[in-house]
C-alpha cells in the first residue's frame, strides 16, 4: 500500500467536498493500493494538524457547527513548510488580481518538492507559465482538472485522451451559476437576485459571486484552456468579457419565442479568447440547462467532440480532484 500524505488548504464548499469524497472513496483508494492521509486542513482562521492523519469526519463536523477547523494558528504556507507531506490540495478562493493566498501556497508547494492538485483558478489565470516552470523545476506534478467545468472532463480529455490530435477551438458554457440563473429566470420566472442567493447557498457560486455573473469566472477558465491546451501565454487581459447582468427576463422570453435560449458562451482558439451572452437554438448541443456545463472541442482528426457535466458543486468538483489524485499516484 502506498501512503499519500496531503494537506487541504481552504475548507469551504470544495475543500469540504474533497474531504467527503476522500471518506466515501477510502475503500476504493485502498483497492488501487492507495492510503490517502490528510495531515492538515486549513481555513482562513487556522488549521487542524496531525502528522498521523486528521479525523476528517470530525473536521467536517466542527466546520459545520463551530464554523472553523482552527485549532492551531497556522497558515497554508507554514503547513507546507513544516509538515511532511507529498500533496497539496489547494481550494482557497479565486483571486485574479493578486492570485490570492493560493498563489503563494502553490509556489511554496513546488519550492518544497510537493505535488499540487487544485480547483483554484486565480493563480493559473495570473501566473500560468511561472507556475508550470516552478512545478517542472521541482519535478512536481501539477494537475487542475477541477478549475474548468468542475466535474466535466475537459483539460485532461483534451491533453490526454485526445493526445496528438491538434485542437482548433473549444466553445461552450463554463459557468454553472450563470447557466443556473439563466435557466431558472426563463423556466420559472424566478428573480435574478433570489437565484444568485440560492447559488451561494448551494456552494456553486464563487466566494465573490460577481466573478460569476460578470463573466470573470468564465474568462479565467478560458485563459486556463488557452494556456494548458492551446499552448498560449495568455492572462485575463487577453479575454474580451461580457457577463449576464444585463440579461432581462423579457429578453429571455423573446428569444425563446423565436426558438432560442440565451447562454453565456465562452470560446477559445489560438487566435481569440472571448465570453459573452449569445443566442443558441433550443435543440443545439450547447443548449444545456441548470448548473450543467458543456464544451465542444473542434479537433483536427475527430471532428467535433462535445462533453457535458456538472460545472460546479462540492461533490462534483471533488470528483475532478479525486481523478487528478488517482492520475498522479494510482497504478494505472
Ligand atoms: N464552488 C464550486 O462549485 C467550484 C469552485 N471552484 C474553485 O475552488 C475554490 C474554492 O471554492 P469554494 O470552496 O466554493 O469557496 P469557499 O468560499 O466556499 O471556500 C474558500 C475556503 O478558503 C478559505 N480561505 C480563505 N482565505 C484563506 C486563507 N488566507 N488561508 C486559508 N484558507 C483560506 C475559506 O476559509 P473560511 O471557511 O474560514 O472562510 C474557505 O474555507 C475557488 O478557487 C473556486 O474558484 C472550482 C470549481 C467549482
Ligand atoms: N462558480 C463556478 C464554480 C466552478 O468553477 C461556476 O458557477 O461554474
Ligand atoms: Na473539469
Amino acid at each position: 500500500m502506498k501512503t499519500v500524505r496531503c494537506s487541504i488548504l481552504g475548507f469551504g464548499a470544495i475543500g469540504q467536498g474533497v474531504a467527503e469524497v476522500l471518506l466515501m472513496k477510502k475503500e476504493y483508494l485502498e483497492s488501487i493500493g492507495l492510503e490517502v492521509l490528510v495531515v492538515a486542513v486549513v481555513d482562513s482562521k487556522g488549521a487542524t494538524v496531525n502528522p498521523e492523519g486528521v479525523d476528517l469526519a470530525d473536521c467536517l463536523a466542527r466546520k459545520r457547527t463551530v464554523g472553523t477547523v482552527a485549532i492551531e494558528k497556522l497558515t497554508g504556507v507554514e503547513i507546507i513548510r513544516s509538515i511532511a507531506h507529498e500533496l497539496v490540495i489547494e481550494t482557497t478562493p479565486t483571486n485574479i488580481v493578486t492570485g490570492g493566498v493560493g498563489l503563494q501556497n502553490m509556489f511554496t508547494a513546488f519550492e518544497t518538492g510537493k505535488d499540487v492538485v487544485t480547483s483554484n483558478k486565480g493563480p493559473l489565470t495570473l501566473k500560468y507559465r511561472e507556475l508550470m516552470e516552478a512545478a517542472k523545476a521541482a519535478g512536481s506534478n501539477f494537475r487542475f482538472e477541477a478549475t474548468v467545468g468542475g466535474s466535466m472532463p475537459v483539460i485532461n480529455l483534451a491533453n490526454e485522451v485526445l493526445a496528438g490530435n491538434q485542437l482548433k477551438s473549444i466553445k461552450g458554457i463554463l459557468n454553472g451559476t450563470c447557466n443556473y440563473i439563466l435557466t431558472r429566470m426563463l423556466e420559472e420566472r424566478a428573480s435574478y437576485k433570489d437565484i444568485l442567493t440560492e447559488s451561494m447557498e448551494l456552494g456553486i457560486a464563487e466566494t465573490d459571486p460577481t466573478y460569476d455573473v460578470e463573466g470573470i469566472d468564465t474568462a479565467c477558465k478560458l485563459v486556463i484552456l488557452a494556456n494548458a491546451i492551446f499552448g498560449r501565454d495568455a492572462t485575463y487581459k487577453d479575454v474580451e468579457v461580457t457577463g449576464i447582468t444585463k440579461i432581462t427576463p423579457e429578453a429571455l422570453e423573446m428569444a425563446y419565442e423565436r426558438g432560442h435560449v440565451i447562454k453565456l458562451i465562452g470560446e477559445v482558439s489560438r487566435e481569440r479568447i472571448h465570453v459573452a451572452p449569445r443566442l443558441v437554438p433550443i435543440n443545439h448541443p450547447l443548449a444545456v440547462r441548470g448548473i450543467l456545463n458543456v464544451a465542444s472541442i473542434d479537433t483536427e482528426l475527430a471532428g467535433e467532440i462535445t462533453v457535458t457535466g456538472k460545472g460546479a458543486g462540492p461533490i462534483e468538483t471533488a470528483s475532478a480532484v479525486l481523478s487528478d489524485l488517482v492520475a498522479i499516484y494510482g497504478n494505472r
